[in-house]
């Protein structure tokens, strides 16, 4: 990868993202928590990086109640898209207000070098989609939100992804046939939040001319599908939306509650990610060629190639 941001220009990344969309293979998009973490998605030969708003709001320290900006969002959703050359799809909850706030978004989230954003269909404020009490706003209205983010859109490849909330608020056949209007007001991908079992995302896939998008998360509503379920009922796309986050934050716990209780790291440092590592993934020796006239400092942290 280039230096402090990624060499891949965003309309190109946009264009992958659809090429991958059209690929007939599922297309795997981890969440990031971070720009760092969005590296090592990359690292690991995915095809495309998530940004969870569960995820940025725990990150935060807030729950998911639609309480982040888009200005937080965006800028933290930008400085993931930038670190990898990966296309980044992200999490605009509902848009942040009323249509003219979701176009805005769109406008925003396009500056910002994400890929693609999804919209949902709840009312403000939102909720998990895997929570219980959710409420969806009338189709009238998401159709409105939806057609101004894409009126808003300045390159055509930013991928506008509609999301439905509504299999746990009205019923399968409601959620399915509100897609079926958000395809017409233009959505690119549809994502089915929620859906109780492979039998719903394969009614979905039958009824839905669209790429679809299916939620693995875990501890929610619907069961952890494998990458093979989900191709062979022909979903285009899957997330992990929060696994990296509570990956890293079991991690953190488990590792904290050994220290204190032992009074050294020492016991846990074979589990953490090596400094060399670390350094490969920053590219530390990249950074360091670059010129070194004006780098003054050393990965094995033996002083200043200047002297100084
Ligand atoms: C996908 C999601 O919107 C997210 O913000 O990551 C959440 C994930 C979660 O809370 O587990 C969701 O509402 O499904
Ligand atoms: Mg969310």
């Amino acid at each position: 990868m280039a230096l402090f941001s990624s060499g891949v220009s965003d309309s190109a990344k946009r264009r992958a993202l659809r090429a991958g969309l059209n690929s007939g293979a599922l297309q795997r998009w981890p969440g990031a928590f971070s720009p760092l973490v969005a590296k090592i998605v990359a690292e690991t030969g995915f095809e495309g990086v998530y940004v969870s708003g569960a995820a940025l709001s725990a990150d935060l320290g807030l729950p998911d109640i639609g309480l982040t900006t888009l200005t937080e969002v965006a800028a933290r959703g930008g400085a993931i898209a930038r670190a990898t050359d990966l296309p980044t799809l992200i999490d605009a909850d509902t848009g942040f207000g009323e249509p003219m706030s979701a176009a805005r978004t769109v406008a925003t989230l396009e500056d910002a070098g994400l890929a693609g954003c999804h919209l949902e269909d709840q009312v403000n404020p939102k909720r998990c989609g895997h929570l219980d009490g959710k409420e969806v706003v009338p189709v009238e209205q998401m159709v409105r939100r939806l057609g101004a983010a894409v009126s808003a859109r300045r390159d055509e490849d930013f991928v506008i992804c509609a999301r439905t909330d509504a299999r746990g608020v009205e019923g399968l056949d409601a959620a399915i046939a509100r897609t079926r209007q958000y395809v017409a007001a233009g959505a690119d991908l549809i994502f089915t939040e929620a859906l109780a079992d492979l039998d719903e995302f394969a009614r979905f896939r039958d009824a839905v001319d669209a790429p679809l998008l299916a939620n693995m998360t875990e501890f929610g509503k619907s069961e952890l599908f494998t990458v093979e379920q989900l191709s062979a009922i022909g979903y285009n796309a899957v997330i992990y939306p929060v696994t990296t986050l509570r990956l890293a934050m079991g991690a953190v716990e488990d590792g904290l509650t050994q220290i204190a209780a032992a009074g050294t790291q020492a016991g846990v440092v074979d589990r953490m990610q090596h400094r060399a590592r670390l350094y490969e993934f920053l590219q530390y020796a990249d950074y360091n060629d670059f010129d070194s006239s004006v780098f003054t400092y050393r990965a094995d942290g033996a002083g200043s190639p200047t002297g100084e």
